[in-house]
């Protein structure tokens, strides 16, 4: 006996009645200031930071000291172009491995120039469990007495040193591209802050072997005006 396959009927009429109501309840969508990271992308970056890290360590070891203590010791010309008279210069207290950043203190203060260390607050940001970065001036660059230690082993301005927001922002790389893309530590400190101040000049320190053809990068990565190393002056 043949039996014959099922017919379908017309699919029913969505009873619209029913369903309305319920998707009127659903609050309109805005989308994210900030869209999280792709797990694919975040391992590409910690993946890349190892070995950049081991790259710049690597460096750095094969300086011998009076080399070292050469380097990043004023401004190349285009670069002291980018600072104008009255900025406030941001710069970095530098762990033994990072573009060395103190002659350029000295240099910019002696020039006139309010100079100013990031400083880690306690307060968690709102939307996420991270310090949030402020500057404050840096006066004593010789004793150093107006410093104290702060997260990640860096010394940053104590508590009573006065804020001061920087117009131009000197920032310790792990990598960056002729292009102006940049890789930090991944905290999304000088992310955050950058986004934040968006007229701010932002120049890049590093070692010459932390240049790369391409880094990942996301919608919120904040990119560079120009990066300065040993050898090279590039403006993007
Ligand atoms: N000198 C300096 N100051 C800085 C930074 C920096 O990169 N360098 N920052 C940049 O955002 C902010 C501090 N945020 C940081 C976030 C993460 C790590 C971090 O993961 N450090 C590693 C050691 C890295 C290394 O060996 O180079 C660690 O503690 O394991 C450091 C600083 C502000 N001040
Ligand atoms: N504007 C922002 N608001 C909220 N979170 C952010 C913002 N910018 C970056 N982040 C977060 O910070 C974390 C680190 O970002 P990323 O990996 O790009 O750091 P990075 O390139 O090493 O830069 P940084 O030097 O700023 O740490 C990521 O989890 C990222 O989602």
């Amino acid at each position: 006996m043949v039996v014959p396959p099922p017919t379908m009927g017309p699919i029913p009429a969505m009873p619209v009645d029913w369903i309305a109501p319920l998707m009127t309840d659903i609050p309109p969508q805005t989308p994210p200031a900030h869209t999280p990271q792709s797990i694919e992308t975040g391992i590409a970056k910690a993946a890349l930071r190892s070995e950049l890290r081991a790259a710049r360590r690597e460096h750095v070891a094969a300086l011998d000291d009076a080399t070292r203590g050469l380097l990043f010791m004023r401004p190349p010309a285009p670069l002291a172009a980018l600072v104008p008279q009255g900025a406030i210069v941001g710069l970095y207290h530098a762990t033994a491995h990072e573009a060395p950043a103190h002659s350029y203190a000295r240099h910019w203060q002696e020039l006139g120039h309010t100079v100013a260390l990031p400083r880690l607050s306690d307060t968690p940001n709102e939307d996420v469990a991270e310090p949030v970065v402020e500057f404050a001036e840096w006066t004593d660059m010789f004793e150093e007495s107006d410093l104290e230690p702060g997260p990640f082993k860096m010394r940053q301005p104590k508590a009573d040193a006065a804020p001061a927001e920087p117009t131009v922002l000197f920032i310790p790389l792990l990598g960056f591209t002729a292009a102006g893309d940049r890789l930090g530590q991944g905290g999304g400190h000088y992310d955050r802050w950058l986004a934040d101040h968006p007229d701010t000049v932002r120049i890049g320190m590093a070692w010459d072997v932390q240049l790369r053809d391409e880094l990942p990068t996301e919608p919120h990565d904040q990119r560079l005006h120009a990066i300065v190393t040993p050898t090279r002056f590039y403006e993007v």
